[in-house]
């Protein structure tokens, strides 16, 4: 049988780890607080992320990385970006010989601008054939829900993607497709929250179905530049990793991302939409390193760089409508 652990008691890492343990593989999910562990593993559900929802009586959870280590064939990371480095260099001494490193995380690095593969590769020091990345249009609630959903398994060695496809192959419920381009595939997961936070600034400021749908396709513009500029394949942006992600996150009320920004577009402080947001909002902080990233491989990213001005820099939501609106008028395949 397959061993598969899941980092990250959230509500992605333990949505992921209900489908693969109805998907028959044995299946144990590590979580830091063991208040929380405990709660899971004698009540079957996750009162914290997930309550209300029955977790798969085979699924077991330990605070202890050695533990949910010992044997794994799949090590499925679903902590936050900005924590990944740090909690890693403290798991790396158990993970098995030969194990694959899976990313579920949606976030660029602060301050080296990593991908969160990239970040695997670096400190687990395991080449890239071993380092995987799920990523796609895969709103937790509405799968833990048993909501039927398709998402994209990435790796560089096909057949490694092939056997992660397998492992979390679960119909009706769920429908991996695999892809060789790892650097689309991550990018179009972190980008979107960017691009979701515009939009839900939109929404909380009274504007309608344009404006969302202008951000929409011009912020998958932005995408698919970074993502020329660093060697992605541009047709990811068109599959679920990119258009299909962006979508999902823009429009659904259920993004974190989306109702941070419609926070602040109703005219909440960013500390009184901090204070209300319990889950993580990963393009908040990483709003910043894709900007950074645009930077370096000088890429135009306008939505990038207002959402990075009203959530860091005081601009108010008002002043980043006018900029983008004011910018010289272009022919629409401008950069692309
Ligand atoms: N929730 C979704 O719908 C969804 C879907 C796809 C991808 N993702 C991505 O998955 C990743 C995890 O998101 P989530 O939704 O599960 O987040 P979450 O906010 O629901 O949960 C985060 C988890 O990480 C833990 N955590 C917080 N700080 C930590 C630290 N310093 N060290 C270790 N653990 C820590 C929390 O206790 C919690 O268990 C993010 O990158 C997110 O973008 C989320
Ligand atoms: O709730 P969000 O904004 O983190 O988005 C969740 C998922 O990434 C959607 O695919």
């Amino acid at each position: 049988m397959t061993k598969t652990a899941v980092f990250g008691t959230g509500s992605w890492g333990t949505t992921f780890a209900m489908i693969l343990a109805e998907a028959g593989n044995e299946t144990v999910l590590w979580g830091r607080r063991p208040e929380l562990v405990s709660a899971i593993n004698s009540t079957g559900e996750n009162p914290d992320y997930l309550p209300g929802i029955t977790l798969p009586g085979s699924l077991r959870a330990t605070d202890s990385a050695a533990e949910a280590l010992d044997g794994a064939d799949f090590v499925v990371l679903a902590v936050p970006s900005q924590t990944l480095r740090g909690n890693l260099d403290t798991w790396r001494e158990h993970i098995p010989d030969g194990a694959v490193l899976v990313s579920l995380m949606k976030g660029i690095e602060l301050g080296t601008t990593k991908r969160m593969s990239e970040v695997i590769r670096e400190v687990a020091g395991v080449p890239e054939e071993r380092v995987a990345v799920i990523s796609g249009p895969n709103l937790a609630k509405e799968i833990a829900q048993r909501q039927p959903a398709a998402t994209v398994v990435a790796c560089t060695d096909e057949a490694v993607a092939k056997r992660l496809q397998d492992v979390c192959h679960l119909p009706p419920w769920f429908r991996p497709y695999t892809n060789l381009d790892v650097v689309g595939v991550e990018l179009g997961g972190a980008v979107k929250n960017v691009i979701a936070l515009a939009v839900g600034v939109a929404v909380g400021m009274g504007m309608g179905d344009n404006v969302a749908a202008m951000m929409i396709t011009r912020g998958l513009a932005e995408i698919s530049r970074l993502g020329a500029a660093l060697g992605a394949d541009p047709h990811t942006f068109s599959g679920l990793a990119g258009m299909g992600d962006l979508v999902a996150t823009c429009t659904s009320p259920l993004s974190r991302n989306r109702t941070f920004g419609e926070n602040l577009g109703r005219g909440m402080t960013l500390e009184e939409v901090i204070a209300a947001t319990r889950q993580t909002a990963e393009g908040v902080k990483s709003c910043e390193s894709v900007l950074e990233l645009a930077r370096k491989h000088d890429v135009e990213m306008p939505i990038t760089e207002v959402v990075v001005g009203v959530v860091h820099d005081g601009m108010s939501p008002r002043e980043a409508g006018m900029l983008l609106m004011s910018r010289s008028p272009k022919p629409e395949r401008y950069g692309v």
